[in-house]
């Protein structure tokens, strides 16, 4: 037999935390002289976007600071439209698609230049369709649905050739029905997350080989219930949400053991701290705190957490209320 890399589940399973994982939430924001989060300044934007997305789904958002979010926001956006992860740092598209997520789940696009955020996502794109992420000129496939979800949510992705960065997804399809974050690069599920996501917006997931990608996908539960990202790997709660979103898009959400997968998720929560770590027994940050939630979230209705957009990963009340509706396979 493959020795396969997996964990042992204990047999009492904890309901969901909603209380602690809330306080956990809001107080990483707010004693900042706390080690894990001066560690996290390089990323701090996508940090705040992750924490603010999670407690909405709680229904815990108007214990945030509203106020000083949108100031730090204000303070990030760059003279060439982009926005950066924490003030003073360069600017970037992972965290332009932050902030642009963060201002539209607060309803506060007004506190920064629409129009500079718009020519900053275009000048990205290159001749091949493609999109670097930043000066450095660095291109992975990621950075494609961080253009074309931004201009969505900013209701302007005419602003991009939109039939050239779908040629560049399609170059990143793999023989297993997979994509890489770049052509020829290998399946990952987080980059099959962007590549879903991005033909979700455009309207194009015809061009998905939707039995093929979905039985690789599912593919990736393993006998603890947990996903992993790639063959013989070990699961994690994050790929949960990579995997999960991306069949649900496919329509083949019904494909995956959801008990199974619920119990491994549920095991992941520190009952001490709150907060969900990859792993059971590992530390929580808030990264696997919200892939935990908005994966229970699309798992089961009866958990009191509010319906997350699987191609956004934002909360499917701010999807309705921007009109906007990215593409399903029924
Ligand atoms: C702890 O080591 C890492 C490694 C990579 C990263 S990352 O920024 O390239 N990134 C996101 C990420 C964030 C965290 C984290 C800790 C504390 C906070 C506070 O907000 O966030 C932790 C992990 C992590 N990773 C790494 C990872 C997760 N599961 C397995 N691994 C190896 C993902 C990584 C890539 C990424 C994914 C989505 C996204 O929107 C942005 C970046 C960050 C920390
Ligand atoms: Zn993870």
């Amino acid at each position: 037999t493959t020795l396969r890399h997996d964990i042992e589940l204990p047999n009492n399973i904890p309901k969901l935390l909603i209380e602690k994982h809330a306080n956990y939430l809001i107080s990483y924001g707010t004693n900042k002289d706390e080690y894990n989060y001066s560690q996290t300044e390089h990323m701090r934007m996508s940090g705040m976007y992750w924490g603010l997305t999670a407690l909405d789904l709680m229904g815990k958002l108007e214990q945030t600071n509203k106020e000083e979010v949108l100031e730090f926001i204000r303070q990030c956006q760059n003279d060439n439209g982009g926005i950066s992860a924490s003030i003073q740092h360069d600017p970037h598209l992972l965290y332009t698609l932050s902030a642009v997520q963060i201002l539209c789940i607060y309803d506060a696009l007004d506190v920064i230049n629409v129009d500079k955020v718009i020519s900053y996502v275009k000048e990205r794109q290159q001749p091949d369709g493609s999109f670097v992420g930043d000066q450095w000129g660095e291109v992975d496939v990621r950075f494609s649905f961080c253009a074309v979800a931004t201009l969505s949510l900013l209701n302007c992705l005419d602003a991009i050739d939109v039939e050239k960065a779908v040629q560049f997804v399609l170059k990143c399809m793999n023989f297993d029905g997979g994509f890489g974050s770049k052509p020829g690069s290998e399946s990952h599920a987080g980059l099959i997350y962007c590549c879903v996501g991005l033909l979700s917006i455009t309207g194009h997931l015809h061009l998905i080989d939707a039995d093929r990608l979905g039985w690789w996908l599912c593919e990736r539960q393993l006998p603890s219930g947990g996903l992993n990202g790639r063959p013989e790997k070990l699961p994690d709660v994050c790929y949960s949400w990579w995997v999960l979103s991306a069949l649900t898009i496919l329509g083949r959400l019904h494909w995956i053991d959801k008990k199974g997968l619920m119990d491994y998720i549920l095991i992941c929560q520190d009952i001490e701290t709150g907060g969900f770590s990859d792993r059971p027994g590992d530390m929580v940050d808030p990264f696997h705190t919200l892939f935990g939630l908005t994966a229970l979230s699309l798992l089961d209705k009866n958990f009191s957490l509010k319906p997350i957009n699987p191609t956004y990963c934002m909360p499917e009340y701010i999807i309705d209320r921007l009109g906007l509706k990215p593409s399903r396979l029924d």
